[in-house]
């Protein structure tokens, strides 16, 4: 496979930074990182492999991450051509690259599973077709904007001994901000279901919130993170987006996943494709999940998880 002489990136989450970092290594002779916060933030660009950090500055209070879009935009013209920018799939990632696509006349692929450099330009895969099929885009531009759909590269190691000076750039106002005007701590966890070893995800099948808690029993029996359905999160909203799984979601790679209560549409199944071994609790046994499961419990969620926390213990 061939590779564009330069790959910028950038990330929002730092969780997502060593991903999209190991994704501009294998694409591109040269990864260039963008970043938004402290010299911390800086120095773990290098350890992650970054090739040249542009820093961004301090995070300035009232200022949304798309504000700077047109900072980066103007280095990124200035670089080397052809060239690839890399953004994690978060919902400021994705804002980003609808700005940038704009601003450098580029192409935008989101949630690309599949990248590659070919002669002719980026050849980006993802999904369509709620996950039935993969559609393939070419971008021809002389800047390709791909948003990377997550767990599509093994998040880089970081290693200290990788160090350089940031360049700092100045900041570009754009012509029309977004004004920040309140910040609401955000309800659930911050867990990052991409790194989990064992994931235990609930879907309706759980009748109320507060009994969310003998699922998380189970999570506490077995040292396993909490995912769940979409219609938990974006329904119900009982848990937090970032919490479901499936096409839409995050795609955990869990060496177990535990279903409760989940029915197996395969816009959610899509999301644990990647999973070692599918462990499925649903009372229907016709239910869809289990054409899926490596194991099949057929019963009632609210009997079975406890005699499992019960043997667990
Ligand atoms: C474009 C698009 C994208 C989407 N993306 C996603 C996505 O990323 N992730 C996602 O999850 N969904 C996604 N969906 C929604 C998806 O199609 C399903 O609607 C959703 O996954 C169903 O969630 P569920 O399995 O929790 O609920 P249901 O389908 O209602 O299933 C509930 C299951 O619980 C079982 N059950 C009920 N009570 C019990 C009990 N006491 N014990 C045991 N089992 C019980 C039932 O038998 C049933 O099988 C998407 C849909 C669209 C159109």
């Amino acid at each position: 496979m061939s590779t564009v002489s330069n790959v910028w990136v950038f990330s929002d989450a730092a969780s997502r930074l060593p991903e999209v970092i190991a994704g501009g290594k294998q694409l591109g002779d040269k990864v260039s990182a963008f970043v938004l916060g402290s010299q911390d933030d800086v120095a773990a660009a290098f350890s992650f492999g970054a090739d040249a950090v542009y820093s961004l500055g301090e995070k300035v209070a009232d200022r949304v991450v798309e504000d700077y879009a047109a900072t980066m935009a103007q280095v990124i013209a200035e670089g080397d051509k052809p060239a690839l920018v890399l953004l994690p799939a978060t919902r400021r990632g994705k804002a980003l690259a609808s700005l940038l696509g704009v601003r450098l006349d580029a192409g935008v692929v989101t949630e690309a599973s599949e990248i590659s450099v070919e002669a002719d330009g980026i050849s980006a895969k993802h999904m369509v077709y709620g996950g039935l099929a993969l559609g393939e885009e070419k971008i021809t531009s002389q800047v390709a904007v791909v948003i990377l759909g997550s767990g599509a590269y093994q998040a880089a190691e970081a290693d200290a001994s990788k160090t350089g000076e940031a360049v700092a750039v100045e900041y570009v106002a754009p012509k029309a901000s977004i004004k920040c005007i309140e910040r609401r701590e955000k309800q659930g966890s911050t867990v990052d279901l991409d790194r989990a070893k064992r994931v235990v995800a609930i879907g309706r099948g759980i009748a109320k919130q507060e009994d969310i808690a003998i699922a998380e029993e189970l999570c506490g029996a077995i040292e396993a993170e909490l995912g769940c359905s979409r219609p938990i999160a974006e329904g119900e909203k009982w848990m937090a987006r970032e919490q479901y799984v499936g096409i839409s979601g995050v795609m955990p790679k869990p060496e177990v996943y535990l279903a409760l209560g989940i029915s197996g549409q395969i816009q959610h199944m899509v999301g644990v494709s990647g999973a070692q071994t599918i462990v499925a609790v649903n009372k229907d046994k016709n239910a869809p999940i289990f054409q899926f499961a490596d194991y099949g419990i057929v019963g009632d969620l609210y009997k079975v998880v406890p005699a499992l926390v019960n043997a667990f213990k």
